[in-house]
């Protein structure tokens, strides 16, 4: 009898190999409410667990056997059909499970979490003297809640590792068990921490690291717990003992104060150039067309492309479609929310990670509801939710940071082009330094080209020195700036004018050694040396947040030996002032942006001139527009340059050309310094020059030569483990297991397999990697292959210690 209607639904935490959608039965009370999209919560498993999920189709069928849903969460679809599509999308490009595709897309403010909650039977229903005394005693501690408590809480409150104790509990009928659904907290929401007013001391014992904490919080008056974990070398479980002593409260800080997104009449229209007009004309007649490509537009730095993208929206707002404008990075949005609001008002919402639980899931909801029409945010913004999208544009569309690096691996550019297909839209792809994959495809027609050659107005390219180092060295400058840089900084603070400074690397030292028994000071958890940060004075490692604080012994040998190598920003920030003590100066890096709109704030007051020179990491390479800004310099090209992957060149490339190409572009000419102990490396003379397209032609022929993309596709397939030797041994037995599927399933699909060997950091917080690269098109069949080892090798008992993952086109292979 197929009289029913059934319910397929994806469910959370499935585990790859396991992940379908499973059928359910739709209560008659939930008919109108259980759609496609919606979420919902369902028993799950042998003990019929709850679990959410949601429904990705409805159909008529036979009810025999399945189990029903719970109930309804949403009162509305969080997906529509195209949404949903694009989950299954990602599902089968990215090799991750359908559910956390769905919790990619929407903001982490509507997440529901299910949670285990414990509470205490009535002691008429068991024999309270039969029980152990630790039994007792989480007993008694229950009975006096009153109320069932979170599985987390307990675990904390018994110092247990696993709810096991409490699940015998249950079985023997002393205590229950529920499952409650919790909208889930956001982690981007900024905790601050500050003194309870008129607290007495005194009294109260703490121990050495409360006491760091409490008078760094006393000092501060109020400040982020991130920030007093960074100063004190803490984790937050510290800072929460100080809370429940009552010493201390935490509040939420509502920092992002939402620009003032007033459209500004006074503005003049802009005028394009003649350039700008016909690249903006003919991306118009692409968008018109009934079936628009992707297009790229390939512009010089301070070519104007945004002025065409703003010409453009003008153009096309009135069809009522949404617009989605990406950028790479948070540190670029308020320049661009700031321009595109004194052109579209209030019809802007702004999507990215620093924006609080609150903010974001308004701005989410203006888009759902078709108040606001325009998208301007990172790459989370690809996930906009509009009902039809007309445009999407990706501004430096050749960043890394448009690839995810934590599952689902997906790229924002092939989801653009994936929702763009969907809705007949056009996708514009935007670039100085566009990818080579990218660029190949413009020059070969799958993507239509449009370039502006010329800088807008009279601004001109920069001059760009090449500083020889190791000349300097010589003639005895030890500083680590050269003579040219000294000369301009000094001609530009007299002047009024800006600087900006490059240095990739943040921390004060980079690493630090032992001059006694040769050992560089290294994380205990990971492969990689610690970096030396002054404004702490401990030693931190920038893969798994671990920190020590400095002291000068030698943690192998213990003698008293040590010194400190490689130059970071706080050190640049440092060495600088001590040049110019007149100076003002800034440093943006990630250490100095941890507190949310800090970076906001840093680009306005450099934008006011209220710095004369801004020392930072790649943050302030690209993008940015300061027209006061006429001399950039490099610090240590050569950390650039290291070839670590195939794709090395283009990035450390595309890093320079954009960082010359911060200089100049007011009204007077800029001027650029390459510092190098390598001056005739040929990436530096073309970054110089701006040269993209000799260091496009060179490039695409090693490309094609080694079979790199766009020729063939990298496919990563990483293996992690806690056991060294499990990792090796998993991959070694993963290969094994590919190679004979390929060869009898698919013997004519064109493949190249290296490794496993091991992974750049093989080991990062205390869990070994190792990878396999495999070379091949990424089509469906090769997918099919691939996903089918992933489940295989995922149910084998053997290898339960070992996670596989694959990573498409990964950013470091
Ligand atoms: N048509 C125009 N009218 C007035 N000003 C313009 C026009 N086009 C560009 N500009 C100005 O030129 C400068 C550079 O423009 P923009 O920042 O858009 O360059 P870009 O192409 O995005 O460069 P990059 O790739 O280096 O970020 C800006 O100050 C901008 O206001
Ligand atoms: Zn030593
Ligand atoms: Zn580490």
């Amino acid at each position: 009898m197929m009289n029913s209607r059934i319910a397929e639904i994806a469910v959370e935490k499935a585990a790859y190999s396991f992940d379908k959608a499973f059928d359910y039965v739709i209560p008659d009370s939930m008919l109108d409410k259980a759609v496609a999209g919606t979420r919902v919560l369902v028993p799950f498993g042998r003990g019929n667990r709850k679990r959410q999920g949601i429904i990705t189709a409805v159909h008529q069928g036979e009810s025999k056997g399945l189990k029903s849903v719970i109930s309804v969460l949403d009162d509305e679809p969080v997906l529509n059909d195209e949404m949903l599509k694009t989950a299954a999308f990602m599902k089968s490009h990215y090799f991750c499970t359908f559910y956390e595709a769905v919790k990619t897309m929407l903001p982490a403010g509507i997440n529901y979490k299910v949670t285990t909650m414990y509470g205490a039977k009535d002691e008429s229903e068991f024999s309270f003297d039969e029980l152990t005394d630790e039994e007792k005693r989480v007993y008694n501690y229950l009975f006096s809640k009153r109320k069932a408590v979170k599985s987390e809480v307990l675990l904390d409150a018994f110092g247990y590792s696993t709810t096991e104790p409490f699940e015998l509990l249950v079985q023997k009928g002393v205590l229950y068990k529920s499952d409650e659904i919790f909208r889930k907290v956001n982690d981007a929401v900024m905790k601050m921490a500050a003194v309870t007013p008129e607290v007495d001391i005194s009294g109260v014992k703490l121990t050495e690291k409360q006491k760091n904490v409490f008078e760094l919080i006393e000092m501060a008056g109020a400040i982020s717990v991130k920030e007093v974990c960074y100063f004190t070398g803490v984790t937050a479980a510290v800072v929460d003992a100080l809370c429940k002593k009552g010493l201390i409260y935490f509040f939420d800080e509502e920092v992002f104060r939402i620009e003032n997104r007033q459209k500004d009449s006074s503005l003049k229209e802009i005028v394009l150039s003649e350039e700008q007009q016909s690249a903006c004309d003919s991306l118009y007649n692409e968008y018109d067309s009934p079936f628009p490509s992707v297009s790229l537009l390939y512009g010089v730095t301070g070519s104007g492309k945004t002025s065409v993208f703003i010409k453009l929206i003008e153009k096309v707002i009135d069809d009522g479609k949404g617009i989605i404008v990406m950028v790479p990075e948070i540190s670029l949005t308020p320049q661009f929310v700031s321009q595109f609001a004194k052109r579209f008002g209030d019809k802007i919402a702004v999507f990215h990670s620093a924006l609080s639980l609150g903010e974001r899931l308004d701005e989410y909801k203006r888009v759902k509801q078709g108040l606001a029409q325009i998208v301007i945010g990172t790459r989370s913004a690809v996930f906009a939710p509009f009902d039809k999208v007309g445009l999407i544009i990706m501004d430096e569309e050749q960043e890394y940071s448009y690839k995810s690096e934590s599952s689902p691996r997906y790229h924002a550019r092939e989801i653009a082009k994936f929702r763009c297909s969907y809705n007949n839209a056009l996708l514009v792809l935007s670039s100085a330094t566009p990818s080579i994959e990218t660029y190949y495809y413009a020059q070969t027609g799958r993507y239509s080209l449009n370039t502006l050659s010329a800088r807008y107005g009279k601004a001109v390219l920069p001059e760009v020195v090449v500083a020889d180092m190791g000349e300097e060295l010589k003639n005895g400058n030890t500083s680590g700036f050269s003579n040219v840089l000294l000369q301009n900084i000094a001609y530009n603070i007299e002047h009024k004018k800006q600087s900006i400074l490059l240095l990739n690397r943040r921390g004060y030292n980079t690493f630090v050694t032992c001059r006694a028994c040769g050992e560089a000071v290294t994380c205990p958890n990971c492969s990689i040396s610690l970096t030396y940060h002054s404004a702490n004075n401990r030693l931190m490692c920038h893969y798994c947040g671990y920190s020590v604080p400095y002291t000068d012994e030698c943690p192998v040998c213990h003698s008293h030996r040590l010194t400190f190598g490689g130059t970071g920003t706080q050190r640049a920030e440092k060495d600088i002032s001590d040049i110019f003590p007149e100076a003002r100066i800034l440093r943006m890096d990630t250490d100095a942006t941890s507190s949310k709109s800090s970076y906001e704030k840093m680009i306005s007051a450099f934008a006011d001139g209220e710095y004369d020179i801004l020392v930072g990491t790649q943050m302030v390479a690209k993008g940015l527009n300061f027209p006061n800004v006429t001399l950039v310099g490099v610090l240590n090209a050569d950390h650039m340059l290291y070839a670590d992957d195939y794709r090395s060149y283009e990035r450390s490339f595309s890093l320079l050309t954009q960082v010359v190409g911060r200089s100049g572009r007011g009204n007077d000419k800029g001027m650029a310094v390459i510092q190098t102990f390598t001056p005739e490396n040929l990436i530096i003379s073309m970054a110089s020059r701006q040269d993209y397209n000799t260091f496009y032609s060179n490039e695409i022929k090693v490309r094609k030569a080694m079979l790199y993309p766009p020729f063939a596709d990298i496919c990563l397939v990483g293996f992690v483990s806690q056991n060294r030797e499990a990792a090796f041994k998993g991959a070694v037995k993963f290969l094994e297991l590919f190679t004979e599927e390929a060869k009898k399933n698919y013997p004519n699909m064109p493949l190249r397999i290296l490794g496993p060997t091991p992974a750049l950091v093989v080991k990062i917080s205390n869990k070994y990697r190792f990878k396999i690269i495999i070379k091949c098109k990424n089509n469906s069949e090769f997918r099919a292959l691939l996903s089918k080892i992933l489940c295989e090798f995922g149910k084998s008992k053997e290898f339960s210690g070992v996670t596989a993952y694959a990573d498409m086109n990964a950013l470091v292979c």
